[in-house]
This record gives C-alpha cells, structure tokens and sequence, in this order.
C-alpha cells in the first residue's frame, strides 16, 4: 500500500461542503492508495479462492472496513478486497484496555493519525513510539472514576461482612450464621481521580481516609496525606490500590507491604493487574494476615469473554479461586452503563476534534495546541498541522515555508522531544496548499503534516 498517511482521498472524492466545513484531510496530490501490482497478482490458489468467496456476499459488502496490522500477506489482503470489503490502514483506531498497541504493532499501522482509548488507562500503547511518529492518543481521564469508586464501596462492606462466602453457602444450601470476624469498617487509600472520589464517599459512610501518593495532592473532606506506603500500610484495615501501571508501581504491593498491614486487614485492587503480587496475596490470606481481598485486574487478562481461570495460563489459578472471602471480578470497575456511554462520547469527541480540526487538547502523548475552528464564513482558508521534533530553528522554517499566505493565526507547544504546531492560513488554493505541503514535507524536523480544508 502507499503511504497514505499523508494522501487521504483524491480532491474529486471529496465532497465540496465536507472538504470546506469538517476539513478532511489533506494534499491536493492525494489518492492513491494500492500500487497497481497489489491487485495484479495472479495464481490459481488465489483465483480459485476469490472465485468461492465471490458467492458469499449477504449484504453490502462495502460497508465492511477492515483493519489489517501487522503485515498481513497481500494475498490474504487480495481476497478480502475482491469482496468489496474495504481493507485499509486506517486513519483511527479506537481501543479499550486488552488491545496491546506496542511499537512492533503501531510500526504496520502506516496510516494511523490517532487512536482513542475508550477507558483511562492507556498503559496498552507505546505513548512515547506514536508521538515520536506523529499518532496523537486520547483517553478518557475521568468518565468511569465514579463507577470504580462505587464498585469499591461495595466490596469494602462485602469483605468487611464476608458477604460472598456467606453467599456461596447459601446458594450450596448451607445456612451458616457467623459475627466473628465480621466488622464494621474503617480507613483506604488513593488519591488520583478515582481516589479521592473513593475517599469521599467513604467520608461519607462514615470510615476516616488516609492515602498516600507521591505528590502532594489537596484532601477532600477530613482525609489525610501520609508521607510514605510504609505508613499508609501500617494505619488503613483497607488497602485499595488506584496507581497506573508503571515500572514503579508494578508488585508496588508485594511481600513486604502485607508484612507491613495491620492484622487481618483488606487488600483491594482495581487498578491495574501488575500493581499486586497475586503469590504474596495467596501467602497473606493463607496465613491470615489478610482477611479478605478483591481482585478485579490480574496479570493477564484474556482479550475475550469464556474461559479464563480453567486454562491453567497461571501457576496461582487454582490456589486464588480456593480462597475465602476473596472477591474476584472480571475486570469491571468502569464498566457501567453511565460510563461506558460517557466514554463514548468523551472519546469520540476528541477524536473528532482531532481529525477535523487538529486540536490535541486532551491527548495524553502530544501538547495541547487549540485554535478556534474555522467556519463556513472563512472560505479559502486552510489549517496547518506541522508536527516536528523539537530542535531548534524549525519555527524559522515553517514561517517560511507559510510565508506566501496570510497566516491569521498560529499556535505551538512542544511536549518532549515532539512539537505540535497549528496555523490557520488565508488566500489558498489547491496550488498553493499542495506547494505549501511539499515544503513542509521538506523539512528534516518533520514527522507529519495534514492540511485541512
Ligand atoms: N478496574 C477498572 O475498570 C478501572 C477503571 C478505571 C481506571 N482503572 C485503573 O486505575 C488507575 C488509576 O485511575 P485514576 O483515574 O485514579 O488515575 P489518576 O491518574 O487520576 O490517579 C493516579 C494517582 O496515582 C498516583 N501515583 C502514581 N504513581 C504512584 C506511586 N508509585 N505511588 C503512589 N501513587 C502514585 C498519581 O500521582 C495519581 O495521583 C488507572 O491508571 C487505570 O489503570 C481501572
Ligand atoms: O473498559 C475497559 O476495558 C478498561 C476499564 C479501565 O481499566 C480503564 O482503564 O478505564
């Protein structure tokens, strides 16, 4: 395939008012997106295959995209294109957290401008290889704290009460009435967005919060900051984890840390699987330092619903699902309907704004660059996305390169080793745009340029 990263659609494809008012992108010398030898080749494996799936069309094919990464074999391409489907590197993907976007990946995806993670963590795409190539990463920073902070509530007063096992009995027919070791509760920890919406609503149920961080953050309510874990530990009977997954928080609770919780607290995470040595948890409940825990990330997790602890992937499957009062849940800390609707539209507004106008406020990888959208009013305008390493003397360049328009407005930041430059640019035409574009595409700081229109 060419490299239609730069080359989206030829000018006639585009309709007048979409070219105008939403600002597809980009250069007038656009279009071609499959070498003609991509189409040529001839066998009869392949012809025999085209022709049995030629049969096969239900519906409008057409309507079908597919994305192929990872360099899947032309043939393979071929067949899925004779039948109507369209097989393309795509301009956007939208991803939540099982796909794994890592360099190896994103390097096939020759397309990609953006991707959308519909949820908050985006620990799944290499950040810092897509801004080096110019694919701009949105997430959703905030939409699903609530349902994590609820979700937490909840299994804070299941465990204090070992409503789960209580539970299962019932549901085995046993009817096992207990108070020991049943309590009311008091204490956690945490204090990113879904933290400190934890701490106040455990405020509020009446539990005294302490957390640790490692910035100093403002308490809400009567929480309190404590200096290290090491404190943190020693004083909450419930320890919930809301840490993205980094190098230093993996096994952040390990060993050590149950060694330092008071006896018979909780361990709750519903962060990311990496944060909790799932062996040290066994060891504390099995000991009964731990009285309870719930899981609702692990290690790995599968890419699909079914099977999962059956498999045997991991040597502590068995030992884990053996535990008492050990809350496990797949994964849905976020997933509630209010979220998951409220992603949506957080995400695919950004993504929006990013295609059609450039504008990276939110991106989780590039600087915030916004300028005001264009409108209809502003006709034979066009917007300049110039992104770039930032070394010195490029702006020099660019203001060059843009010095036969009149240039109405500008704005650049840099975050990194990536600059992110926006410029609104008056008097074009097709002419002038695809010169202006080929300069840009001259410049050695370059690492993508769209122009919309
Ligand atoms: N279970 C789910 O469905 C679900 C839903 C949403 C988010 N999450 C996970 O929860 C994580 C936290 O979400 P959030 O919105 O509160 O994130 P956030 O970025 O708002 O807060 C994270 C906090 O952790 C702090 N932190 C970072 N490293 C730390 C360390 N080593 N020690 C102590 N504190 C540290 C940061 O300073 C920040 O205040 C996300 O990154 C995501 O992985 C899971
Ligand atoms: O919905 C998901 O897949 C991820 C939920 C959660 O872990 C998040 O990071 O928002």
């Amino acid at each position: 395939m060419a490299n239609a990263r730069d080359v989206k659609r030829s000018e006639s494809e585009i309709p007048h008012h979409v070219s105008r008012t939403v600002g597809f992108s980009l250069s007038p010398n656009m279009s071609f997106h499959s070498s003609p030898s991509s189409f040529g080749a001839s066998n009869l494996t392949q012809a025999a295959a085209s022709a049995a799936a030629k049969h096969l069309k239900p519906f409008a094919t057409e309507d079908i995209k597919i994305l192929l990464l990872e360099n899947v074999n032309q043939t393979g391409r071929d067949i899925l294109a004779e039948q109507g489907y369209q097989v393309e590197d795509v301009h956007v993907i939208g991803i939540r957290s099982k796909t794994k976007l890592t360099a190896r990946v994103l390097k096939e995806a020759r397309n990609l401008i953006v991707i959308g993670c519909f949820c908050i963590g985006t620990n799944q795409v290499d950040l810092h290889y897509a801004a080096d190539h110019g694919i701009a990463v949105f997430n959703s920073p905030f939409s699903n704290s609530r349902s994590v902070a609820e979700l937490v509530i909840a299994e804070i007063i299941a465990l204090a009460r070992q409503l789960g096992d209580r539970s299962n009995e019932m549901h085995s027919g046993t009817w096992n009435k207990v108070s020991s070791k049943c309590w009311e509760v008091r204490g956690i920890i945490g204090y990113g967005h879904i933290g400190s919406q934890l701490s106040v609503l455990a405020e509020a149920m009446g539990m005294s919060v302490i957390y640790y961080d490692v910035i100093n953050l403002m308490a809400m309510g009567t929480a309190r900051q404590v200096p290290t874990l090491e404190v943190l530990l020693a004083g909450a009977d419930f320890v919930s984890c809301h840490v993205p997954e980094l190098p230093e928080t993996r096994n952040m609770i390990g060993y050590q840390q149950f060694e330092q919780m008071k006896d018979g607290g909780y361990l709750i995470n519903a962060s990311r699987g990496s944060v909790v040595d799932i062996s040290a948890l066994i060891q504390a409940m099995r000991t009964g330092k731990i009285a309870g825990a719930a899981l609702d990330v692990y290690p790995h997790e599968p890419t699909g619903n079914g099977d999962y602890f059956n498999n045997n992937l991991h040597p502590w499957c068995t030992d884990l699902r053996a535990l008492k009062n050990l809350i496990l849940t797949p994964h849905i800390g976020g997933s509630t309907e209010e979220a998951q609707s409220a992603i949506g539209v957080e995400v695919g507004q950004a993504l929006v704004r990013y295609v059609n106008e450039g504008t990276t406020v939110g991106a989780v990888n590039f600087p915030e660059v916004n300028l005001r959208s264009l409108t209809m009013d502003e006709p034979n305008h066009a917007r300049v996305v110039f992104i770039h390493r930032n070394v010195p003397g490029v702006l020099r360049k660019v203001n060059e390169a843009l010095s036969d328009h009149n240039v109405d407005k500008q704005m650049t930041d840099s975050r990194g080793d990536v600059a992110y430059l926006l410029a609104d640019i008056s008097n074009v035409d097709t002419v002038t745009i695809k010169d202006l574009y080929e300069r840009l595409e001259c410049l050695s700081s370059r690492i993508m340029t769209r122009i919309l229109y």
